[in-house]
């Protein structure tokens, strides 16, 4: 596949010459303005049901690093919410800064985070993820934000076993782990319809932004940054701004959860 990345010659500002629906009508990130968001009651509340088990690896894949999940049977799922039918988990991965003044993708008000969590899920309509990332309603992706505070246990695990991936291409087994832990205690969220934020950027996902953050303390961060782009043998690129900005609303409407 066409090589992109986030550096000055191949980041997201180069990304329409391979990927020219880049300047599409529904891209993701957003700047998600609170005060332009309007509640909508027929709004759901979010259903996630994970089962631990289902976790299998943990991958460098060169741009982020992920968590992968078994997705051939209903058991760890999406419902509810904004969306109709059952999404699958596929996997979980994250976005960050190399200071804590960046790194998140949405943005609220203006404001960003120093990391980003996206939960990956695909509608079972279709018989695959890549079949449903070509569909308008194919992908839905729920995505917390990681704010400077107390250390997190919940991610400890994961930060742990990135000893093991520090390079692109490196991945290892990552077992029993369940999602779910990492979300905050309110499931409130913001919605709208947008794309991959990575190429090939289809615009096939429902977010799903919950309003309420998580910690990470500055410890934790330092772990994310300390992974590499670079693979094993080539010059070493810290794993590092591997967000992409936020992109244009183009009349499209927010929509909230609460009240
Ligand atoms: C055919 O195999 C795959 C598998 C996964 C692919 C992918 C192409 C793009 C993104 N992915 C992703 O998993 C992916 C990457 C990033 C995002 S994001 N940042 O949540 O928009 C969502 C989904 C192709
Ligand atoms: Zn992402």
């Amino acid at each position: 596949s066409h090589c992109w990345g986030y550096g000055p010659s191949d980041g997201p500002d180069k990304w329409c010459k391979h990927f020219p629906i880049a300047n599409g009508p529904r891209q993701s990130p957003i700047n998600i303005i609170s005060g332009q968001a309007s509640y909508d009651s027929a709004l759901e509340p979010l259903k996630l049901n994970y089962d631990p088990s289902n976790s299998t690896d943990i991958l460098n894949n060169g741009h982020s690093f992920q968590v992968g999940f078994v997705d051939d049977t209903d058991s760890s799922t999406l419902t509810g919410g904004p969306i109709t039918g059952t999404y699958r988990l596929k996997q979980f991965h994250f976005h960050w800064g190399a200071s804590d003044y960046r790194g998140s993708e949405h943005s609220v008000n203006g404001i960003k985070f120093p990391c980003e969590l996206h939960l990956v899920h695909w509608n079972t309509k279709y018989l695959s993820f890549g079949e449903a990332a070509s569909h308008p309603d194919g992908l839905a992706v729920v995505g917390v934000f990681l704010k400077i505070g107390a250390a997190n246990p919940r991610l400890q695990k994961v930060l742990d076993a990135l000893e093991a991936i520090k390079s692109k291409g490196k991945q290892t087994t990552f077992s029993n782990f369940d999602p779910k832990t990492l979300l905050p205690d309110s499931l409130d969220y913001w919605t709208y319809n947008g794309s991959l934020t990575i190429p090939p950027l289809l615009e096939s996902v429902t977010w799903i932004v919950l309003k309420e953050s998580v910690s990470v303390s500055i410890t934790q961060m330092g772990k994310f940054r300390s992974l590499k782009f670079s693979g094993d043998g080539e010059a070493h690129c810290c794993m590092q701004d591997n967000y992409r900005p936020t992109q244009p609303l183009k009349g499209r409407k927010v929509r909230r959860s609460f009240k």
